[in-house]
């Protein structure tokens, strides 16, 4: 069964942030929702996760209410990779992770040996078992992004809720790891629905785009079809160019940053 997300609308005090909001995502596909600085994307996410309370409509995942459901019921069916990662854990990184699996312990309410090799098995996956025994407080932005996506894998197979996963990733690393989470969750069927702000990673990853203006949905649907010069220029209210590479790939720029690099008969001249 899907992730649903059925009319949903969403307000901070009274201010409407999220208005009649309609996607699904199936088993295996990775959603990515585009959109300006303060288009709603992470109260999406929040809602999704039941992390805040919709005003209207519903979030089903594989047939769970999100926003009915008990804490951890909707725990071991949605993880959260958050933005932001304050300095809360000083433990090693193995530790972080084996939290993922906390809405699964039994009475105990401790991690058995299997759990810690179930973390250390996530970890291998994302190439970052060095990391194990490292205090959390002392590794990277970009460490503690794979950390954090490490615990957010162990927790469950179900969904996955990724805010800007590629923030704190170097150029390589952003493509090697949403490459690696693709074929993750293809392969566990997970779905997974994760903010981005680069257009064109959207366009290389993503099953599935939801363009996110002012909190309504402007368009959303496979990249190649929904992803135009005028729906891109739409979203970020800026005039955007469709460049086609010789082996057909195709990637956005603004038009100032063209104009900037090969307008003006410049291209190639280093001249001032
Ligand atoms: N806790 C809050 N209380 C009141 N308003 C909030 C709160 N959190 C966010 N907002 C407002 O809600 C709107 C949407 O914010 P949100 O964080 O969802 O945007 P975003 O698209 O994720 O932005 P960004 O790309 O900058 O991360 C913004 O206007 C923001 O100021």
């Amino acid at each position: 069964m899907s992730l649903i997300c059925e009319s949903l609308g969403f307000a901070y005090n009274g201010r409407p942030i999220l208005a009649d909001i309609s996607f699904r995502v199936e088993r295996g596909e990775l959603c990515a929702v585009l959109g300006r600085n303060g288009s709603g994307k992470s109260t999406l996410l929040a809602c999704l996760c039941g992390l805040e309370r919709p005003r209207s409509g519903r979030v089903t995942i594989n047939g769970l209410d999100i926003t009915r459901a008990d804490r951890a019921s909707v725990a071991r069916t949605v993880s959260l990779v958050p933005q932001e990662h304050v300095d809360i854990f000083p433990f090693p990184v193995l530790d972080v992770v084996v939290m993922g699996r906390t809405a699964h312990l039994g009475l105990s309410g401790r991690p058995t040996p299997e759990d810690y090799e179930a973390a250390m098995d996530v970890l291998r996956t994302l190439n970052a078992a060095h990391l194990a025994t490292r205090n959390f407080n002392r590794i990277s932005g970009g460490e503690r992004q794979t950390a954090l996506l490490a615990r957010a894998l162990l927790q469950t197979r179900e969904a996955l809720l990724m805010d800007e996963p590629t923030n704190h990733l170097d150029f390589n690393n952003q493509h090697t790891l949403l490459a690696r989470i693709r074929e993750l969750c293809r392969q566990r069927g997970t779905r997974v629905v994760a903010t981005l702000h680069d257009p064109n990673v959207a366009r290389l990853f993503a099953d599935h785009v939801i363009m996110l203006r002012d909190g309504h949905i402007i368009a959303q649907g496979p990249p190649s079809e929904v992803m135009t010069e005028d729906s891109v220029s739409r979203l970020y209210e800026t005039p955007t160019r469709r460049i086609t590479t010789a082996e057909g790939m195709e990637l956005f720029l603004p038009e100032m940053a063209w104009e900037a690099a090969v307008g003006n008969g410049t291209r190639g001249n280093n001249a001032p």
